[in-house]
């Protein structure tokens, strides 16, 4: 089997990009945010403290007939940016872009964190990562990735993401109309559970391409690209009036600056992020100072390209038994 869903930025900054998930029987559909930096599948539901609802749609185990409680099962997740949530642990059946895994782990949240609540367009997440992962105790449970991918025709998920359209993500098939030229694969180290990888170097605008070694996760979930000081230094050097700002917590110039584009290597292999996707956003709205899409990795001690660099590119998420990444321009 295979199938394809459509991917949509839940605003005009590409904060994340949601899908459609079916839940349940009736189908309770949810946008959830899928994240290959994460392997939990948890939802907003009518457990969630009512007071840490605001807008979501939520799913309620008790209105679906295949729903059913995994006795003494609780989960907890926390992520990078101090968000969390926490809950218990339901089965039924969840289908994604027509592929129905029957007895999904669904995480019920009962308590969600401030950005999560404030956040309308997100119902919760799907987890992507690997199993390693997963918070819920006593014992791990499957992502949905690992309960479909026996069924599927070839053991991947690919992401199609865009600026400020609608992409898609695939599963169990590679679609060559979605991407140009050909897939540079690139090994896959699963420790701890992110898609980690080594990317070959990285150009600034018109300069000569550095062949280094970058360790970072491909990661579907965090909005931007964090990197190295010196990469990150050497590309704000080209962009007269930008600081990093201890005000703003990052890297910031005037929102009328043409921004160089970053090129980040893949085996010999090359992605060009256009400059226009680092402008990420005002600092806050209606400011003439904006925000930079390419930011600092130090303070979190790993390499994340996140959607400013996956929205470039078109990448198959292998999880065959030696997992790797594929890049492809498009
Ligand atoms: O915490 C990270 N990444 C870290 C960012 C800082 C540097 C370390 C990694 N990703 C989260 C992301 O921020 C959340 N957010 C929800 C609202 C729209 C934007 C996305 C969403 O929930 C969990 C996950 O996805």
């Amino acid at each position: 089997t295979s199938g394809s869903v459509a991917t949509s930025p839940i605003d005009s900054s590409d904060d994340a990009y949601s899908i459609p998930v079916s839940i349940g029987t009736p189908a309770q559909v949810l946008n959830l945010d899928l994240d290959t930096g994460s392997s939990d599948l948890w939802v907003f539901s009518s457990l969630t403290t009512a007071s840490e609802v605001n807008g979501q749609n939520i799913y309620t185990p008790s209105k679906s007939s295949t729903s059913k409680l995994v006795s003494g099962a609780t989960w907890k997740v926390k992520y990078g940016d101090e968000s969390t949530s926490s809950g218990v642990v339901y089965t039924d059946k969840v289908t994604v872009g027509g592929i129905t895994a029957s007895s999904q782990a669904v995480e019920v949240a009962k308590t969600v964190s401030a950005s999560f609540t404030s956040n309308s367009d997100i119902d919760g997440l799907i987890g992507m990562g690997f199993d390693s992962l997963n918070s819920a105790k006593p014992s791990a449970v499957p992502t949905f990735f690992d309960n479909i991918i026996g069924n599927l025709d070839s053991p991947v998920f690919t992401a199609d993401l865009k600026h400020n359209k609608a992409g898609s993500y695939d599963f169990g098939v590679i679609d060559s109309s979605k991407y140009t030229g050909s897939l540079t694969y690139v090994a896959v180290d699963t420790d701890p559970g992110y898609w980690k990888f080594t990317s070959s170097g990285y150009g600034i605008g018109s300069a000569a391409f550095k062949s280094t070694s970058v360790v970072g996760i491909a990661d579907t979930g965090t909005t931007l690209l964090y990197l190295d000081t010196a990469i990150v230094k050497a590309y704000y050097a080209t962009v007269s009036g930008a600081s990093n700002s201890a005000t703003y917590g990052g890297w910031v110039f005037k929102c009328s600056a043409t921004l160089p584009n970053f090129v980040f290597g893949v085996g010999s292999a090359k992605i060009t992020i256009p400059g226009s996707y680092i402008n990420y956003s005002p600092v806050t709205t209606g400011s003439s100072t904006c925000f930079g899409g390419l930011q600092d990795s130090t303070d979190i001690g790993i390499n994340i390209f996140g959607d400013v660099a996956l929205k470039a590119a078109f990448v198959v998420f292998d999880g065959s038994d030696t997992p790797r990444l594929g890049w492809a321009s498009k």
